[in-house]
């Protein structure tokens, strides 16, 4: 077992161990101006880092799970960027599972830069998961699957976001190959799923997970809840966009126990002082 690995155990061993402990509420921290006005931060690398911290500290012993968005950070450059590393380092520091939301898709050759920078166990940025884009082919992101499962990291890769404007290219309809007849977003989650077969039979969750906005319908996609066996399913749209934390059953009926249900505009507005409280209530909408 690679040293890295060994350290920390699976991703998706740590996943059900923290849902199990707490819910899946995923806490969004994404820095947009307004928010940081609103915590009468200034725009720029400084507001952003310090906004994290402060956004780590209100998580810290009321949610299990946080999901930094990279390009919040990513547009004061490079000092946007460090800020972003001390963040995501305070944030596991404190114990929290952080997924990167980095959204990245290349070809394979490339995707081994993108490992180095996230989730290699000595990565500038190391996060316990980044978002990956499949739109490449999802073989494409294959090594950096593995490179992920080395050091104890996961992936989730993007199936049915939640903006509608993706509904006509992920409901496509594969032409070829193993997964013919299916969505594409179908097929990303039989992907994703395949992974998931060891953990299943240890009772336990997969290091592949898949995006899944909260505010599409499954069928719609092709993508029924039994799919999911074993699939961490990252769940972003509640709240500003529209979904309701008490609604994560009949969303994603038998998967609901795997859902981490995200949400960052809804939780980030408001006092700062009165951030432990919103997480709180999230909490108590969500349920377990
Ligand atoms: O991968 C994501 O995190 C993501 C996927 C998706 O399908 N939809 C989606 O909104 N997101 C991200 O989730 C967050 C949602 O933010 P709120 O709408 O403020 O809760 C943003 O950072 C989005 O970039």
């Amino acid at each position: 077992m690679p040293e890295a690995l060994a350290e920390r155990g699976r991703f998706g061993d740590r996943l059900a161990a923290a849902i199990a402990a707490s819910t899946g509420l995923c806490f969004g921290i994404d820095p947009h101006p307004a928010l940081l006005a609103g915590w009468d931060l200034a725009d720029d690398a400084d507001g952003v880092r310090d906004f994290g911290l402060r956004a780590v500290e209100g998580a810290t012993g009321r949610v299990a799970i946080v999901k930094p968005q990279v390009a919040l950070f990513e547009r004061h450059g490079a000092a946007g960027l460090a800020a972003l590393a001390e963040v995501l380092a305070a944030a596991r520091a404190a114990g929290l599972i952080v997924i990167a939301d980095t959204k990245r898709g290349d070809i394979g050759s490339t995707m081994d830069g993108y490992s180095a920078a996230w989730v290699d166990a000595d990565a500038p940025f190391a996060s316990d998961a980044v978002t990956l884009s499949p739109y490449l082919g999802f073989g494409s992101l294959s090594g950096a699957i593995a490179r992920a499962g080395e050091s104890g990291a996961g992936v989730f890769v993007l199936a049915a976001t939640s903006n509608p404007e993706a509904r006509d290219a992920q409901t496509a309809t594969v032409r070829t190959g193993q997964h013919r007849g299916r969505t594409l977003a179908a097929a990303n989650v039989a992907e994703a799923a395949a992974h998931a077969r060891g953990a299943v039979e240890r009772g336990s969750l997969g290091d592949v997970g898949v995006v899944i906005g909260a505010t599409v319908r499954l069928l719609d996609y092709g993508i029924e809840p039994a799919d999911l066996a074993g699939v961490p399913v990252l769940a972003p749209g509640f709240g500003a966009q529209g979904a309701r934390l008490g609604d994560v059953r009949s969303i994603f009926g038998v998967a609901a126990p795997q859902v981490l249900a995200s949400s960052s505009r809804e939780l980030l507005a408001g006092p700062l002082a009165e951030l432990g409280d919103r997480l709180v209530a999230a909490t108590a909408e969500l349920g377990r």
